[in-house]
Formats: structure tokens, C-alpha cells, sequence
């Protein structure tokens, strides 16, 4: 090969070198001018933002059939404007919170339901569905919560003529899983009244700076709804025993427990509202809340004793296909410290390890299958639950 061909190969070799550096340089600067234009174009919409002008808050009151709508401005006199064509009709309601334009005189925005939180986080059923005999294994404390809770919200005459004050609120406490929500709703629906469900880990968390408010808003609500029940369900989340009150987040829950407080003391005895609420937490409760003429009547939830767990075996099993080999005795034996959420799970467990098995009626193995794999589901919680797992 002569020299000259040699280097004419070495040159092509080079060039095409330099063309792939140059085609990666090319791609490189496209990425970054793609990445500065994204840059700009928010930069933009930011100053946009600042430059505009601040919109009204206002609470829609009317909706007038021309069309346009009266509103209460957050600061201002009512006034009737039009509703601008960017903003969907059917979203505004009496009641919802909207923006004006600067003016003041058109609907621009309709804004977030203020109560959307507060509606999530509680949960109103007009008249539940759970009845005394679904529940097993309580019957003293269905007795108890009859008569403190259902007999003074359906017959307050006979309290009156006796001269006797039944407890203005009830506090359950036990164990997760026990029935105590299940109580609750069960009083309600024997007692014809309504059931409000708050959470009050929930409301403590969600709402930050609002949680004296949320408790008016709630009790508000049971008032216009009575016959009530409130069910705080988790109160050791705002009724714990006064901390030292060094965070604004600490000095907030006590600002809702102190709220709460003062609704309960707002009620007579006899008033057509009842509060139940539940712990698994009795231990760190501030006593304030268990002051007479507050949560003044405690029923303990217990896990269920052998005869409790054989009740609410039966209450599943009698709604389940199972052949003879089933034992509730034995089920009952095998299942010391499970409490009535895991029963029932149990038993759903069983159901599916039988569909698993294309069995089409649950036996006795399916069950003792069931036992197995919860009990080592409910080991493993416990070893997390005690923060002793090994990671
Ligand atoms: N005593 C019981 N009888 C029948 N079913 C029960 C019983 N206890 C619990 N259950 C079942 O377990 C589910 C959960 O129970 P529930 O919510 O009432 O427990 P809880 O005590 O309120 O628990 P938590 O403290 O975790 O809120 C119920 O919906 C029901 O299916």
C-alpha cells in the first residue's frame, strides 16, 4: 500500500471522528436550548402572575334565574354580578366560595369547596345500618350504652320525671378491632338518630389552624341534625395529656380540645345530641376530658373472651357456606387474642383459601389454614408495631 493511500485512509478516518463530536456537541446545545426555553417560558407565567392583578373573595349566596349570581364579598356589601363564560355554570352553588375580578363585578373562578376536607374527614350517616345482634361478645356493654345513650335520646321524660341526669357523652375504650365503632353505630340506628363519624387524628392533621373551627362546624351540624350521635373516633389524637405546649402545632391541638370541651359543656344532659367517644389510648387521655358532665361514663372494649369469640364466630359463620367439619368451639379455642376485626377476617380468609382450592363450602382446614397464615400476618405487625424489625 503506498503512503499516500495510507494517509488519505487516516484523513477519512479523522473526519468522520470530528463530524461525531460535532454532531454530539450539536445535540448537546439543542437539549440545553430546549432546557432554557422551559426555563423562560416559566419565568414568564411567574412575572405574569405577580404582574396580575388580585382577584375578590367572595361567598356565593343566590343564584338569580337571569343568570347572575349574588355574592358576599369577604370584606364588602352583597352585590349581583354576571358569571364570566370561562367559568363552568354548574359549579356554582349557594354556599361555595368564589373569586371576583378586580372590579368586582364577574364570577372568574369558582375556588375550592372550603368544606371539602371537612366533609372527607367526617362522615354523616342519617341512619346507619348496624344492629345490636351483629355484634358479638358485648352484651354488657350493649346493655350499658342502651341504657345511657339510647334510653335518654328516646325517652328523656322518664330521666326528667326521675330527677336523674344520664352522662352527656360515653368514652369506649379497648383494643383496635374490638366493635367499638360498630357499637356506636349500632346505638345510632337503634335510637333513630343521626350518626356523625369524625376522626380525630384526621382533623388534627388536615387541619392545621382550623381545628377549633372544624369542632363548632361539627357539633353545629349535629345540632340541626338531632337526634345525634358524634362519634370521635382516635380522641387520645387531641385529648392527650397536656405536653409543654412549646410548638404552635402542640398549642393548635390543645386549642381544639379546649373547643370540644367547651361544646360538651354547652349541652344539658338531655339535649337530643349524644357524644361517644373511642380510645385504644385511656392511658395518656388528659383528665380534663373525663371530668363529671364530659366523658364521665367509660365502657371498656375488651379483646373477646372464649364464649365473645364463639358469639361472633357464629354472626359470620351463620352467613357463610360451611360443612360439618367446622367446629365454632374449636375455631373459638384456637383463636385467643384475636379480636372481632381479625374473626372476621379470619373468616374471610378461609373463604378465599377454599375458592383457592376450588372447593365450593369452606371446612375446618380451610380455617385452621386461616389461622396459620393470620397469626404469622399479626406476629409480623407486632414485631413492627414494637419497631424490632431488623432492616
Ligand atoms: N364484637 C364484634 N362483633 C362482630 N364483629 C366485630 C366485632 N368487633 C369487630 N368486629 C368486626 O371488625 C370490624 C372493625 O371493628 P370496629 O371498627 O368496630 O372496631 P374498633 O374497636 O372501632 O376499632 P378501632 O379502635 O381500630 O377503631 C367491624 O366492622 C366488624 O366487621
Amino acid at each position: 500500500m503506498s503512503d499516500e493511500l495510507e494517509y488519505s485512509r487516516d484523513a477519512s478516518v479523522t473526519d468522520e471522528h470530528a463530524v461525531r463530536i460535532l454532531e454530539e456537541k450539536i445535540r448537546t446545545m439543542q437539549m440545553e436550548a430546549e432546557s432554557l426555553r422551559k426555563e423562560l417560558n416559566y419565568y414568564k407565567s411567574e412575572m405574569e402572575k405577580l404582574l396580575s392583578p388580585p382577584l375578590i373573595e367572595a361567598i356565593v349566596l343566590d343564584i338569580l334565574e337571569d343568570g347572575r349570581v349574588v355574592v358576599k364579598s369577604t370584606s364588602g356589601p352583597n352585590l349581583v354580578v354576571n358569571v364570566s363564560g370561562t367559568v363552568d355554570f354548574s359549579s356554582i352553588k349557594v354556599g361555595r366560595y368564589v373569586a371576583l375580578n378586580q372590579r368586582g363585578s364577574a364570577v372568574v373562578e369558582v375556588l375550592r369547596d372550603r368544606d371539602d376536607p371537612l366533609v372527607r374527614s367526617m362522615e354523616v350517616v342519617e341512619r346507619p345500618n348496624v344492629r345490636y345482634q351483629d355484634i358479638g361478645g358485648l352484651d354488657q356493654q350493649i346493655q350499658e350504652v342502651r341504657e345511657v345513650v339510647e334510653l335518654p335520646l328516646k325517652k328523656p321524660e322518664l330521666f326528667k320525671e326521675l330527677g336523674i341526669t344520664p352522662p352527656k357523652g360515653i368514652l369506649l375504650y379497648g383494643p383496635p378491632g374490638t366493635g367499638k365503632t360498630m357499637l356506636a353505630k349500632a346505638v345510632a340506628t337503634e335510637s333513630n338518630a343521626s350518626f356523625i363519624h369524625v376522626v380525630a387524628s384526621e382533623f388534627a392533621q388536615k387541619f392545621v389552624g382550623e381545628g377549633a373551627r372544624v369542632v363548632r362546624d361539627v357539633f353545629e351540624l349535629a345540632r340541626k341534625k338531632a337526634p345525634s350521635i358524634v362519634f370521635i373516633d382516635e380522641i387520645d389524637a387531641i385529648g392527650a395529656k397536656r405536653v409543654d405546649l412549646g410548638t404552635s402545632g402542640e398549642r393548635e391541638v390543645q386549642r381544639t380540645l379546649m373547643q370540644l370541651l367547651a361544646e360538651i359543656d354547652g349541652f344539658q344532659p338531655l339535649d337530643n345530641v349524644k357524644i361517644i367517644a373511642a380510645t385504644n389510648r385511656i392511658d395518656i387521655l388528659d383528665p380534663a376530658l373525663l371530668r363529671p358532665g364530659r366523658f364521665d361514663r367509660l365502657i371498656e372494649i375488651p379483646l373477646p373472651n372464649i364464649e365473645g369469640r364463639k358469639q361472633i364466630l357464629r354472626i359470620y359463620l351463620q352467613k357463610m357456606k360451611v360443612d360439618n367439619s367446622v367446629n365454632v368451639d374449636e375455631l373459638a379455642m384456637m383463636t385467643e387474642g384475636f379480636s372481632g376485626a381479625d374473626l372476621r377476617n379470619l373468616c374471610t380468609e378461609a373463604g378465599y383459601i377454599a375458592i383457592r382450592n376450588d372447593s365450593n363450602v369452606i371446612s375446618m382446614t380451610h380455617f385452621k389454614s386461616a389461622i396459620e397464615r393470620l397469626r404469622s400476618k399479626k406476629l409480623s405487625k407486632e414485631v413492627v408495631d414494637r419497631g424490632e424489625k431488623y432492616v
